[in-house]
């Protein structure tokens, strides 16, 4: 399975790992890295030290390469950029923002910039400031998502620029990768399939819960805020849900999300907790290694394919 994306972030398989925030730390992306995918630390609201730390931890764990995926929404944003290019980190993907103005100091240090967008409109946009290649994600994935699936949306960037696309959002599988590349998508990127890991250090409820979850367990709620976000239902999105019917203010509605994310993964509380998981959380039966996982999928990709071809 060659792929520019291997050549572009020297790594064995164009397999990313979300960089999920709370979820991805050095111990994650290190097991992803080390599996011969592209491992990514998930900053999310860290403050610089926490991410320097982080990024310290994962050299020590790994001596492929491995990147860090940052939040734009993080009240800590420009300084955490600071460390990544301190640190020297080859690949950065961005979240949940436009990184625009960030890609002139990270190109500088030769770090790949790879934004994650929920549009061709931003795919267009940061393909003409010059990003490496972009990761189209669909509404089937976990946290904060755009409207539009992946199905429909990665073909459509994909005919929108010509840099690489990475397929990210309901890819559970090998069927998942293959389908990726069948829309023109040079990789995948993975979240919750690498969350319900043996290496993922959130808590083991926030994993049990991924593992009880079917493929209608999600909701997105939030979408009155300007941040929809895609969590298993439970009393916290009943509750987000009640607020908004009633017309709270973003302000009430950010509220009631704050620090919920943490409540979930590090604390395991599933019921008050934000737990984001995307939609392939149906089809997860058990925790398992990161190696195993990575195997499994690149053992049965020419079995998809050949069994494809065998129906033409
Ligand atoms: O159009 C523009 O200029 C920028 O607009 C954008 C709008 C959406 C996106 C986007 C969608 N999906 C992603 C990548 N995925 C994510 O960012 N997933 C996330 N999960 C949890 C997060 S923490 C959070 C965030 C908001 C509210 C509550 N918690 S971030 N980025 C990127 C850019």
């Amino acid at each position: 399975l060659n792929s520019k994306i291997c050549q572009l972030l020297n790594i064995k398989y164009p397999i990313l790992q979300g960089g999920m925030a709370w979820v991805a730390t050095a111990e994650l992306a290190a097991a992803v890295s080390n599996a011969g995918g592209l491992g990514l630390i998930g900053a999310g609201h860290m403050p610089p030290d926490a991410l320097k730390a982080e990024i310290r931890k994962a050299k020590k764990l790994t001596d492929k390469p491995f990147g860090v995926n940052i939040m734009l929404m993080s009240p800590f944003v420009k300084e955490v950029m600071q460390v990544v290019i301190d640190e020297r980190v080859p690949v950065v993907t961005t979240g949940a923002g436009n990184p625009g103005e960030y890609i002139p100091a990270l190109r500088e240090i030769g770090a790949k910039v790879i934004p994650v967008v929920a549009s061709v409109a931003l795919a267009k946009r940061l393909e003409r400031v010059g990003v490496d290649a972009i990761i189209a994600e669909g509404m089937e994935s976990g946290g904060h998502v755009g409207e539009v699936t992946t199905m429909a949306l990665v073909p459509q960037v994909v005919d929108a620029v010509s840099i690489p696309v990475i397929a990210a959002g309901g890819i559970g599988d090998a069927r998942g990768v293959v389908a990726a590349l069948a829309l023109g998508a040079q990789g995948v990127q993975i979240g919750t399939l690498f969350a319900a890991s043996s290496e993922c250090t959130a808590h083991p409820k926030y994993k049990e819960a991924i593992v009880k979850a079917k493929e209608r367990s999600t909701i997105v709620t939030g979408a009155s805020t300007g941040h929809p976000v895609r969590t298993i239902a439970n009393r916290l999105t009943r509750d987000f849900t009640e607020m908004e019917k009633r017309g709270a203010t973003v302000e009430e509605l950010d509220q009631l999300g704050a620090g919920k994310l943490k409540a979930a993964v590090r604390d395991g509380d599933i019921e008050y907790g934000s737990v984001m998981v995307g939609q392939v959380a149906g089809m997860i039966g058990a925790i398992r290694p990161v190696a195993e996982i990575m195997q499994e999928i690149v053992k049965n990709i020419p079995e998809v394919i050949t069994e494809l071809t065998k129906r033409m």
